[in-house]
Order: C-alpha cells, then sequence, then structure tokens
C-alpha cells in the first residue's frame, strides 16, 4: 500500500466497489450471496483502508458510506424517519479495546456498556398506533424501506396488539430459527428447489416475500432490542429491553450489563462456546454503551452509530483436502456428487464429507482430486466447501468428469426437463431399491428395527430381496445367510418385520417412497380417506383439497397409484397380511418414537416462553410423544415454565410436580 500512486488506488477502488456492490445486491435484494461474508468482509476492509489513505477517493455512493441495501420496487416503500443504520464491525478483542479507548476518550470517562448476542438475521421496524401494529418494515436502505406488514401478521412472536395504547416505534432482529431453516431446506431438497445458503439469507427470503402466505409457512422469529422513542423515564438500554419485554415483546434475554473488558472478553469467550447449542444463529457479540444520553451525546456516522460495535467471531472453517468424489443414487433416482475429505473438526463435529448437491454446482466450485478445500457449515449445520484454494491446486489436475451413467446400474443418466438434477430413470437400478427398502423401513415409515442399509445391501446381492414385498417371504433360512447374522438377530428381525404387518397405512404410505409425500402429508391423506383402497381410488382434486395438501402431493401421489407395478405391489403386501386400514394416532405411530425423556409424559406449559412460540414448543413435545395438557393435576408429569409463570407454577409446585425452565426442557428435547 504504501509505494501505491493515486492512479493505482483509484483503479483498486473502482474495482472493490464494483465487486462489493454486485455482492451486495446479491446479498441483501436477492438473498443469494455468492460470495462468504469473510470474503465480502475482506474485500470491504481493503476497500475503507484504500479510502482512509487517499480520502480523495471517497466518494457519497462508495458502500463504505451508505447502508447496504437496494430496494425491491414491488413493495410499497417506508421511509424511517430515524434513519436504520448499519454498526462497526471488529473481529479482534483488541479492536474492541480501542473502540472502548474512543468511547472513554469521547465522553471523558469509563462507561457501561449492554453486551447483546448479534442475531444472524435482519432488521425489522415496527410501528404501532395507540397499541396496535400499524406498520413493519425493512431497513432498506437505511432511510427508505420495504413494507412487510401483511407479512410481519404472520410472525407469531410479534404482538398485534399491546397491553397499553401506546404509539411507538421498535427495532429488532426478524431470524428463523436452526430447527425451521433445517426443515425448510429439507423440504426444499425434496422439491428441487435451491437450499437457502444460512438462517440470514432464509429469513430474509421469507420475510420479502409479496406473497405473505408464503412467510406464514417459514417460521420466522424476532428479537427486539431497540426503543426508537422510549418514554422519558426509561434511560438505559437494558431497562428499555426489559419493559420492552413486558409489553409482550419476545426480547433476548442473554443480555448483560458489563463494564470491564475482561468481563466483556468472557461473556464472547461464553458464547464462542455456547453458539453452537443456541437454538438460532449468531455472528457475533454486540456492544452497546447503556446510557441512552450518552448515545445520543457520541452520535452517528453516516452510515454507523459511534456508541455500539459488533464483535464478529471468526468465521468457523476449516481447509482440509478432497480424495475422492463419489456419485450416491438417491430413492427417487436422483444422482448426486459427494466430496469425500481428510476429517476436520467443524464446528464441533467430524467433518469428511460434504454433499455438492448436483453435477452444475460441482462445476461451478470446480473441485478437483486432491484440491484444498475451505470447509465451513450452512446455518452451523450443513458442512459445504466454501471454495478451492487454487493456490494449493496440485499440478496436472483435470476438472472432475460427470457421469453419463448410473453408478449403480450403468444405465444412461437423464436430465428431466426443469430440473437440475442428474436421474437415473431405471426402476431396476439396485441402488434406487436399496435406497427404497432402507426408507421403507426406516423410522417414520415402517419402523422395522434392525433393517438397516447394511443388511438391505447383502439381501439385494443375495438376491433374496426384490421389492418391499418380498421383506414378508423372509424365512430364516434366508437369513442364516447374511454374514455375522445369527439365530438372535434372525428372530428379531422376522419379529419386526412381522409386527410392521400391523402398523396403521400411513407408515406404509409413508414408506412406499413416494414423491413429496412425507410423513405429516401421510398422516394427513390416510386421515382423510381412511384405507388404502380409498386413498388409491382418490382423484387429484379430492386430494389437494386437504388443508395444508398442494398439487404437488396430489399429482404425484396420484400418479404414483396409477401404475400398475404399484397396484401389483400394494396388492402383493395386502396378500402378505400388512394392514392396509387408518388406525387413528395410533399405538403404533406412538411406539414408533424413539424412546426420550418426554414420550408418554404429560406435560403442560406456562409463562412467557424465550425460544420458541407456545404452538411450536408443544408441536415439538407431541412429536416426541408427549401429552401437552393446559390445566396442572395429579397427572402432571412435568411443567415447563418461561418468565412470569404464574398460578400454574404454584400449583405444580405444591402437586410436587417436577418443574423444568424453558432452557431445561430445551437441552432433553436434543
Ligand atoms: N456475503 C456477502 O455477499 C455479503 C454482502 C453484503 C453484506 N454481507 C454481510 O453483511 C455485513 C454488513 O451488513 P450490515 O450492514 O447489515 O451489518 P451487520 O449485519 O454486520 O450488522 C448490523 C445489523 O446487525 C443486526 N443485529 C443483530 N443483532 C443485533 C443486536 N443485538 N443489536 C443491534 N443490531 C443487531 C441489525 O439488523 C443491524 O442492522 C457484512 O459485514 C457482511 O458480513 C455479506
Amino acid at each position: 500500500m504504501a509505494d501505491l500512486t493515486l492512479d493505482e488506488a483509484r483503479k483498486e477502488v473502482v474495482a472493490l466497489r464494483n465487486k462489493l456492490d454486485k455482492w451486495a445486491d446479491e446479498y441483501y435484494s436477492k438473498d443469494e450471496p455468492e460470495v462468504t461474508d469473510r470474503v465480502y468482509d475482506q474485500n470491504y476492509n481493503r476497500l475503507l483502508e484504500l479510502e482512509q489513505k487517499f480520502p480523495q477517493l471517497v466518494t457519497p455512493d462508495s458502500i463504505t458510506q451508505r447502508v447496504g441495501g437496494q430496494l425491491d420496487s414491488a413493495f410499497t416503500k417506508v421511509t424511517h424517519e430515524v434513519p436504520m443504520l448499519s454498526m462497526g464491525d471488529v473481529f479482534s478483542k483488541e479492536e474492541l479495546r480501542e473502540f472502548d479507548e474512543r468511547v472513554q476518550k469521547q465522553v471523558g470517562h469509563a462507561v457501561d456498556y449492554n453486551v447483546e448476542l448479534k442475531i444472524d438475521g435482519l432488521s425489522i421496524n415496527l410501528e404501532y398506533t395507540a397499541g396496535k401494529l400499524t406498520r413493519a418494515s425493512t431497513r432498506g436502505n437505511g432511510v427508505v424501506g420495504e413494507d412487510v406488514t401483511a407479512n410481519a401478521r404472520f410472525i407469531a412472536d410479534i404482538p398485534q396488539t399491546l397491553p397499553e395504547k401506546l404509539t411507538t416505534e421498535v427495532r429488532g432482529e426478524c431470524y428463523m430459527g436452526k430447527e425451521a431453516f433445517a426443515k425448510l431446506n429439507a423440504q426444499r431438497d425434496e422439491e428441487g428447489a435451491s437450499a437457502f445458503a444460512n438462517p440470514r439469507n432464509a429469513a430474509a427470503g421469507s420475510l420479502r416475500q409479496l406473497d405473505a402466505s408464503v412467510t406464514k409457512k417459514r417460521h420466522l422469529s424476532t428479537f427486539i432490542y431497540t426503543w426508537v422513542n422510549p418514554p422519558a423515564d426509561i434511560t438505559s438500554q437494558h431497562q428499555a429491553i426489559a419493559e420492552l419485554d413486558r409489553l409482550g415483546f419476545h426480547t433476548n434475554q442473554t443480555g448483560r450489563k458489563l463494564a470491564k473488558l475482561d468481563e466483556i472478553f468472557a461473556f464472547i469467550d461464553e458464547y464462542t462456546q455456547k453458539r453452537d447449542d443456541l437454538p438460532y444463529g449468531i455472528d457475533g457479540i454486540v456492544l452497546k454503551v447503556d446510557d441512552l444520553q450518552l448515545q445520543q451525546a457520541l452520535g452517528n456516522t453516516v452510515k454507523i452509530p459511534r456508541w455500539e460495535i459488533a464483535y464478529k467471531f471468526p468465521p468457523e472453517e476449516q481447509a482440509t483436502v478432497v480424495h475422492e468424489i463419489k456419485w450416491t443414487v438417491g430413492r427417487t433416482g436422483v444422482v448426486t456428487p459427494t466430496a469425500i475429505m481428510d476429517p476436520v473438526q467443524l464446528a464441533g463435529t467430524t467433518v469428511s464429507h460434504a454433499v455438492l448437491h448436483n453435477a452444475d454446482l460441482l462445476r461451478e466450485k470446480d473441485v478437483r482430486l486432491g484440491d484444498t478445500v475451505m470447509l465451513h457449515k450452512a446455518g452451523d449445520i450443513i458442512p459445504e466447501i466454501s471454495e478451492v484454494v487454487l493456490a494449493k491446486r496440485p499440478k496436472g489436475t483435470e476438472p472432475y468428469p460427470i457421469p453419463t451413467v448410473c453408478p449403480s446400474c450403468g444405465e444412461k443418466l437423464i436430465h428431466l426437463q426443469d430440473e437440475v438434477a442428474l436421474r437415473c430413470v431405471n426402476p431396476a437400478c439396485p441402488a434406487q431399491i436399496e435406497e427404497g427398502i432402507t426408507h421403507f423401513a426406516s423410522r417414520p415409515a415402517m419402523n422395522i428395527d434392525g433393517l438397516g442399509p447394511k443388511i438391505v445391501r447383502q439381501l439385494i446381492n443375495r438376491k433374496l430381496v426384490h421389492s418391499v414385498a418380498d421383506l414378508y417371504h423372509l424365512q430364516a433360512s434366508d437369513l442364516e445367510q447374511l454374514d455375522h447374522f445369527k439365530d438372535k438377530a434372525i428372530s428379531n428381525l422376522l419379529t419386526a418385520i412381522n409386527n410392521s404387518k400391523q402398523n396403521s397405512v400411513e407408515l406404509l404410505l409413508t414408506g412406499l417412497g413416494i414423491d413429496h409425500v412425507g410423513a405429516k402429508a401421510a398422516r394427513l391423506i390416510a386421515q382423510k380417506f381412511k384405507n388404502m383402497t380409498k386413498i388409491m381410488a382418490a382423484d387429484v382434486q379430492e386430494v389437494a383439497a386437504i388443508d395444508t395438501i398442494g398439487m404437488t402431493i396430489a399429482e404425484a401421489l396420484t400418479t404414483y397409484f396409477a401404475q400398475d407395478e404399484v397396484k401389483e405391489l400394494v396388492d402383493q403386501l395386502r396378500a402378505s397380511g400388512v394392514n392396509m386400514d387408518y388406525r387413528g394416532p395410533s399405538e403404533e405411530t406412538q411406539a414408533a418414537i424413539p424412546d426420550n425423556y418426554f414420550k408418554d409424559k404429560t406435560v403442560v406449559l406456562t409463562g412467557t416462553l424465550a425460544y420458541y412460540t407456545r404452538s411450536d414448543f408443544t408441536k415439538k413435545l407431541q412429536a416426541l410423544g408427549a401429552k401437552v395438557t393446559s390445566s396442572v393435576s395429579g397427572k402432571t408429569d412435568y411443567l415447563i415454565y418461561g418468565k412470569d409463570a404464574g398460578s400454574k407454577y404454584t400449583k405444580a409446585q405444591k402437586l410436587g410436580v417436577q418443574l423444568l425452565t424453558e432452557e431445561a426442557a430445551i437441552a432433553q428435547v436434543k
């Protein structure tokens, strides 16, 4: 930098701005980042550095001088009377110390900070008139945002009405919890839609929807942390949060008022550890001068407040080497590449596999054998290759070939219309049969204990089983042929197969592995039609008329049952004694739930929950086999309580019911 001429610096500044503007557009407007935050931040910091060295190159349209984010013209615009700013960020404790020194110098003394988690979502602004929610908007370019009121009405934790008739404005972060994110991506994967890169993008893509019914399905949450115009008796940030909480906003209760840097560093260390266990994503810690008057006195630059700073966690990335790219054939014939790498520790787990999703992505990333790659976890969950370290690429490597024939059966692979996926459409493909039978036997389906992928592979290789119908003809003498499979294992497996004949029909429907028909859809379909004969005879309209079942599922179901070989398969299963009737939310369904802390327990929820909405937590507990009731009695096993728990808590205490904080309950849910 020292010997850079003004001309050279100008060229680099222009190039950096073009690049950053493009990336910011992809990130803020399209919710599809092209590069990782780390790459963005490195380029941004380089631009800052150049602009500081050559101030004559600073222009008002530089990304360093404005809040990032273009507006989507399809939304109604909202002007923010008080601009919604960005935030300065630092990447080391040393820089935090410098920030504190600057603050102390400006105000003339040491200050208290409210230290909060930096939630990985997007800002939301909420306006209330006489206690009623009247408008919700995004940050947009900081001065003008997008009106998302209709969408915000579907975010369960945003109060539509306040307990007092206040006319006020609050701000916070709209985010998608990790579980909702994982479910959404799994569902998108099933539907062939591209996965969201991280919960932040999923939240932005779900809030910034012209069709609010999409937002409704996406399970967004908020943490509210800013009161734009607090009443006069609120003089500090920590007080503001407590009062916002009392008014019914969902606030994050982990914040702490701290003055000493050592304590702040300990808080950072604590949450660096706890980060993976939180039910939502965080990308750092925010330090805010606690005293609201001091905040005013310190003021803002054009882009960031001088009284707050974000400490960003170092990116959880690891370098490793790719030594194999494996193509696997899924149940539906989709052929997917997976990179197999030297195992590394990443965000709490050992990772050696990263799915590359499809051939196009493999081409795009150009991952080759022997390449050193950077691995991260999308949404702290799914291992993904961020980039190839080209400087370390071994000489003489070639782009990895995309197969033209199925790695399992050798049939020609095809690209179905509108699909990026490569597919094997051979119904006799052994890999698909293996996946299909393994799925049939799995927990959410027929739940045949002991019939995992290894046994299924052996059964197929030894030609003992060609389809799921053959499972019901297996004899002890067949199973004796399997490796290391002895008397006890044989009789257990035969019993499990035999027991599965009694399953309610929704488990069979799930087990058939029909495209888009997961356990939930299967249950709804079975509940409506009551038996397999009626399910098979149903037409598209009748199926699509079921609440929450759309045309995609309805069409997939009817197309599947229109096939002669499917009808034959069902006949064979029926002839073997497999139950074809719906048996209600049956004992079988309950029995299929693996043992856990809440199974078969009666649970009551009370007080204000911090991490989940009441209904989400109820669903979660029900899925674990708990019975969730509304009143405490002698039959109650657990009372889970949040803030401000009242009479139910006292009654449970008197009856000697086991009391669990929300956090303790969540720990058991995991
Ligand atoms: N990958 C990419 O292509 C790309 C592109 C553009 C921006 N980015 C990322 O976005 C960052 C810049 O975005 P930004 O300007 O929105 O800043 P930011 O997201 O880093 O920080 C500011 C935001 O933090 C949020 N926040 C979360 N918890 C908070 C809390 N407790 N208190 C206050 N605010 C809280 C608020 O929404 C606020 O607007 C970059 O540093 C980069 O990491 C990435």
